[in-house]
């Protein structure tokens, strides 16, 4: 890694910034995934990650969370360098994480409010009977009913498993939210919804969000920057218009192929904005 006393960018020094990524590179053996990424995530903002298949959008997510440590470069979270923090200063710090994983993670075995109860009652030290009533305001924030709370995750949609995956992220009240292909899986309407969902509680809460997707639509629904992993770098970070005009072949057929008009279509109709 790289050395830990060297200044930070000026981007990082933004108060603004809220993740701040320089120079990461990311190897498995022969295999390099990440060759010298920059990426800042602003606060309040929700910044969409695409990229072709394999071109290390989960990595990165992963880096940032400490799940994955990087070969080189520096990643600074929430105004801390992780690499220079020690081990409790680290879990302080993605305490203030909040991360849905591609396949939602639930335990099968508990039901949903004891699903969102357990980061309060392992992370905050919360007594069960007050972690389940917080459990079950954050389960009725992400729109579902009260019943919802005693039922175990087998019995539930995949529309409903998200959204009592994306109730276990708040429980903590996370500055940033990490979604990994959140809509994968989800048909179109239970996807918008979703979207939607997103928008209304960063609106409310504030939070910040780092989402890696393939899915166009939830770039135009919800996205206020677009950043593509290209050629093991961020190739462009902007908003979707001026990521949409980079002269490059993958970002072109992403946006201007089929697909890509078509969500813009569907993000122009004045009734997908209701
Ligand atoms: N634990 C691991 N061990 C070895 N290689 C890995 C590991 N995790 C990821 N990789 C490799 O890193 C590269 C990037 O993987 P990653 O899952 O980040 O891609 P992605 O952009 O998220 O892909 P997709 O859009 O298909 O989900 C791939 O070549 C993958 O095989």
């Amino acid at each position: 890694m790289n050395d830990r006393s060297s200044p930070t960018s000026q981007k990082c020094q933004s108060k603004e910034a809220v993740i701040c990524v320089q120079g990461l590179v990311n190897r498995f053996g022969d295999n390099v995934v990440h060759e010298g990424v920059d990426l800042t995530l602003y606060r309040r903002e929700i910044l969409g990650v695409v990229g072709g298949s394999g071109t290390g959008k989960s990595v990165l997510l992963r880096s940032i969370v400490g799940l994955k440590h990087p070969n080189d470069g520096t990643v600074e979270v929430l105004g801390q360098r992780l690499n220079a923090l020690s081990g409790s200063q680290r879990s302080q710090i993605e305490r203030r994480f909040g991360v849905l994983f591609q396949r939602g993670a639930l335990f099968s075995s508990l039901n949903l409010q004891e699903n969102v109860a357990l980061p309060l009652i392992e992370h905050a030290g919360l007594p069960r009977e007050e972690a389940e009533y917080l459990a079950r305001i954050k389960l009725s924030l992400v729109g579902l009913a009260p019943q919802a709370a005693r039922q175990f995750p087998a019995s539930l949609s995949g529309g409903m498993i998200k959204r009592a995956a994306l109730a276990r992220a708040l429980a903590l009240d996370p500055d940033i939210l990490f979604l990994d292909e959140p809509t994968a899986g989800l048909d179109p309407i239970g996807a918008a919804a979703f979207d939607q969902l997103i928008v209304t509680l960063r609106d409310a809460l504030g939070f910040s969000v780092f989402l890696v997707t393939h899915d166009l639509d939830t770039l135009y629904a919800a996205c206020d920057r677009v950043a593509v992993l290209s050629q093991k770098r961020v190739l462009v970070a902007d908003t979707l218009e001026r990521v949409a005009e980079t002269d490059d072949e993958w970002v072109q057929d992403y946006f201007n192929g089929p697909r890509g008009r078509a969500a813009q279509r569907a993000a122009d109709t004045p009734s997908s904005k209701e």
